[in-house]
């Protein structure tokens, strides 16, 4: 990303974010809510078109072209903040949606029983084989994100963007669905990109750290060197607590 700047509804969001996200890894992008992280998420999946600046990525070219723009999503899945699930087909069906650009998801036809076996893997992985054939709009919300994430995962992407991925999960899910992520990274050589809201879940999970504030990068490092003044220049001093 070479000097990005993004408005929202006329105000400006990113003010000359350059950035540049190693292959291969977690980035975790973090700061304070408004901050703009999914907006930097959008222009990464070409969402969100910035008012100057580019983004190239390795093997698609820059985003400004549609060709490459095109590319790009072809090797990109998106797990979204809102699950954007369809409510009346059933989890193994939202799934496959991930495989929509290979045939129309909406078909009346039967998917393929293969392309059906590996969207029950991806339910599997997630821990929700046994809901495979209940409607998403029967779903929790921590299961529904789950589906999303499965959903992303199927598609055995290059990039893999995530916008909160974890918010309405179980805690007690979270380390499980992290290992879930790593491993799909280790595994398939995938380079992920996750907006995460705690801190403490992108220290674990993430190999770098983008932080944010005011429209700005304000860190970029490797996890391990996010500390306390890291943390103070991203979310600022920590409140003091009255008795
Ligand atoms: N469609 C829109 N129209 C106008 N303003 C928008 C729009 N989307 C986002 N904004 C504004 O842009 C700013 C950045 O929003 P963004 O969603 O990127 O922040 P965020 O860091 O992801 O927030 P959160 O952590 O709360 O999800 C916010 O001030 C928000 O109100």
């Amino acid at each position: 990303m070479d000097n990005l700047a993004v408005r929202r509804g006329g105000v400006p969001v990113l003010r000359g974010v350059s950035l540049t996200i190693p292959q291969g890894l977690v980035t975790a992008v973090v700061g304070r809510s408004g901050v703009g992280k999914t907006t930097l998420l959008g222009v990464l999946n070409g969402l969100v078109a910035p008012e100057h600046g580019t983004v190239t990525v390795a093997g698609s070219g820059p985003l400004d072209d549609a060709e490459a723009l095109a590319r790009h999503r072809r090797r990109t899945a998106t797990v979204f903040q809102d699950h954007a699930l369809i409510d009346r087909l059933t989890a193994l069906d939202n799934v496959l949606l991930g495989l929509a650009d290979t045939r129309h998801p909406l078909s009346p036809l039967p998917w393929p029983r293969a392309l059906r076996r590996r969207a029950a893997e991806a339910l599997d992985l997630v821990g929700l084989l046994p809901r495979a054939l209940v409607r998403a709009g029967r779903l929790s919300g921590g299961e529904r994100q789950r589906v999303g994430i499965a959903r992303a995962l199927i598609r055995k992407p290059d990039i893999l963007l995530g916008d909160e991925p974890f918010a309405s999960v179980d805690p007690a899910l979270v380390a499980h669905l992290g290992r879930v992520l790593r491993q799909a990274v280790e595994r398939q050589g995938v380079t992920a990109v996750l907006v995460l809201h705690q801190i403490e879940t992108a220290m674990a999970l993430a190999d770098r750290i983008v932080g944010l504030a005011e429209g700005r990068v304000v860190f970029d490092g490797p996890a391990t060197a996010f500390d306390a003044a890291a943390r103070t220049a991203v979310f600022g001093p920590r409140p003091i607590l009255s008795e």
